[in-house]
């Protein structure tokens, strides 16, 4: 489907609804209601008056919200995912096999009754699908609570035309921008709290994470092209996107590393960024759709609220995901293995939903389900993955399921109506999370201290690991007198009789440095040492003193490990020397060596390209020295330079 221009909408939605103004102050309470009257488009109108333009969420028989109670109660939150159907416009046909019964009932001659929360007829509209989905879980962000909505169906029911909607029809992530903005405009206006809002984007395709607002990428792109380079199927041309791997974390379950996260001052500049990742999401034709989605698309924004009178905060997440769709087998061959990765997926999803549903049935007749110790497959699929901190309890969670309900559709549906009944029955407990020190996240930054931070106890922690593991290995850690020993080390897998000291030495120290090296490497975790200058500068600048000392302590630690590889690398290029020096002696091969020398050489140019690595351990160093000499800088009042490189060598 065509995909939605926002910018129509943007000049006033740039006007009111900038908090970098709020911020500053220059925002009147007349100033909203002055440019919202105004403005005749979807996107302000929402904005500025959607509480008496949307009605308050009626779904779900009970409200499975009250027991939040006051936003600042810790008690959990218990409720079930909550599930809306919405029907495609079937073009007024009266013989279709699905039809809505009631506002809450799907119903089939055939297989009968489907209940869910909400059922939106054909003559709906997006912004009441929004108002009676989205809405109110962005109230619920703003207490703290993380929010997911997604979108489910079959390829061509209208996902994406739910979810972003088109130049037309605002979608949902647009209608929440909005109301997410007027949000933060109100209660900015009372003085008593400040927001950010970042924005990320990514995509699974063909179970691969892409980020979609990797400028960088996007950047070069433009420049190798003159314009913006998209295949047919609207994949970037020119650039090979790179993949992004997840990695657990303590603090946010499951974690995309690297992925690009935009700081957005206004509602405006937000969907900017959004119609900047629509432009590389991967489409393609299929028989149901001529514009199909081939990728699971996430919207993630990042809500951070800061009470300024008490000096906490919290960060919540609103993730809108428009899912790709659900297809029988097509014959072009990239859809079909397209396709495959999709089903896959969906299939993963499925299974996840059908065990969490088992379990919660399990739960409520007084069985044991739910127990921590059972087993749900979120390691089948990446999309699972993503939305395991979701559909484990750390948020809430809306999914609305797109139905067509003409004939040859009819067993896509029914699948579609099974997985939402499915989904229907999970329940969850949702903690909402604890305020903060607001000197933890009190701007765009934070995020950056804290990973910084993180990372550099997980070093530590990491090689604290690793001493030990090597000590376990070698009775103590390597060191000059050890080099100097000249005792025999068959480590029996060189198939030698013949001790050779000088070749087992060189040999067993390569597998030591080898595997030091790729320890290290894995240290140099992109988030640590892609940091620029000028953004440890502004980590810095926010770093209060006692933060600054933690760091010295921990630099010192690091450099301290650091000194010690350094040490070691400089005795093994001497013994690197030696051994090849040695090689080159005819007489070994008088000795039984004739035999050995392939190998000998290959483990000798083995040793060598990993010395070679070592630029990225000094890469580190430089890294560290620079974070500590910036965390120094207002301890001592002023910067001292090193040169890591120089100091290594
Ligand atoms: N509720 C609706 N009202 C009007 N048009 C709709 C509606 N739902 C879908 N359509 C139209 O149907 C077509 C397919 O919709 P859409 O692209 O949203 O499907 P999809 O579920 O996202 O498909 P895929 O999984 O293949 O990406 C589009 O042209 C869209 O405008």
């Amino acid at each position: 489907m065509r995909r939605p221009s926002y910018r129509s909408q943007s000049p006033s939605v740039r006007s009111s609804l900038s908090f970098s103004n709020l911020r500053k102050g220059r925002i009147r309470s007349g100033s909203l209601s002055e440019s919202s009257s105004r403005s005749s488009s979807p996107i302000r109108s929402v904005s500025s008056s959607s509480d008496h333009l949307l009605p308050p969420p009626t779904y779900g028989g009970t409200n499975r919200h009250e027991s939040f109670g006051s936003p600042r109660r810790q008690e959990p939150y218990s409720g079930i995912i909550s599930v809306v159907i919405r029907l495609k416009p079937n073009g007024g046909r009266e013989m279709d096999p699905w039809f809505v019964k009631d506002e809450k009932t799907m119903q089939n001659a055939d297989y009968g009754e489907f209940k869910y929360d909400h059922v939106f007829k054909t003559g709906c509209n997006n912004v009441e699908v929004y108002s009676q989905t989205s809405k109110p879980m962005i109230d619920r962000v703003f207490e703290g609570l993380n929010a997911t909505v997604f979108a489910y169906g079959m390829t061509g029911s209208g996902k994406t035309f739910t979810m972003a909607g088109t130049d037309e029809t605002l979608g949902l992530i647009p209608l929440s921008v909005a109301y997410l903005y007027s949000r933060v405009m109100e209660e900015s206006l009372q003085g008593e709290s400040r927001f950010e809002i970042t924005v990320s984007y990514l995509e699974i395709y063909n179970e691969k994470i892409y980020d979609l607002l990797d400028c960088e990428n996007e950047s070069k792109s433009t420049t190798v092209s003159g314009s913006r380079m998209f295949t047919q199927a609207g994949i970037r041309g020119s650039k090979t996107p790179v993949e992004l791997k997840l990695r657990e974390d303590s603090k946010y379950g499951v974690k995309i590393v690297g992925l690009t996260e935009k700081r957005c001052e206004s509602s405006d500049e937000l969907l900017k960024w959004i119609r900047i990742g629509d432009k590389s999401r991967k489409t393609g034709e299929t028989i149901y759709n001529t514009r199909s989605s081939r990728s699971h698309a996430i919207v993630m924004i990042r809500l951070t609220k800061t009470h300024l009178k008490e000096g906490t905060s919290v960060s919540s997440t609103l993730s809108l995901c428009d899912l790709a769709g659900s297809e029988k087998a097509v014959t072009h061959n990239e859809r079909r293995k397209e396709g495959a990765f999709i089903n896959k997926s969906l299939l993963a999803l499925g299974t996840v939903i059908s065990k969490l549903s088992a379990e919660s049935t399990s739960q409520r007749n007084g069985g044991g389900g739910n127990s921590p110790t059972s087993h749900i497959p979120y390691r089948d699929s990446k999309l699972t993955r993503i939305l395991q901190p979701a559909l484990s309890g750390n948020g809430i969670v809306t999914t609305i399921c797109t139905i067509d309900t003409r004939p040859d559709a009819s067993s896509e549906t029914l699948n579609t109506l099974r997985f939402a009944s499915r989904a229907k029955n999970v329940s969850l407990h949702v903690f909402r999370k604890p305020l903060l020190p607001s000197m933890n996240i009190t701007n765009g930054v934070a995020e950056e201290k804290d990973k910084a931070i993180m990372n550099l106890t997980r070093q530590l922690e990491e090689q604290q690991i690793l001493i030990g593991k090597l000590r376990d290995n070698t009775g103590s850690l390597p060191s000059e007198s050890d080099y100097e020993s000249t005792g025999v080390v068959d480590n029996g897998t060189s198939g030698r009789t013949v001790s050779d000291p000088n070749t087992n030495l060189v040999e067993t120290e390569n597998k030591f440095l080898k595997y030091k090296l790729e320890h290290c490497e894995k240290l140099l975790d992109k988030d640590t040492t892609d940091l620029r200058d000028s953004e440890i500068a502004e980590i810095v600048d926010i770093l209060p003193v006692e933060v600054g000392t933690l760091l010295e302590t921990k630099f010192q630690g690091i450099e301290s490990q650091l000194r010690q590889y350094k040490e070691y690398t400089r005795t093994l290029e001497q013994k690197l020397a030696e051994a090849e020096k040695q090689l080159r002696i005819p007489q070994l091969a008088n000795i039984g060596y004739e035999s050995t020398n392939m190998t000998d050489c290959e483990t000798l140019s083995e040793l060598r390209k990993s010395l070679e690595r070592k630029d990225r351990m000094i890469e580190a160093l430089q890294s560290a020295l620079r974070l500590r000499e910036r965390a120094l800088k207002p301890l001592n009042g002023e910067e001292v330079i090193v040169n890591a490189k120089e100091e290594f060598y």
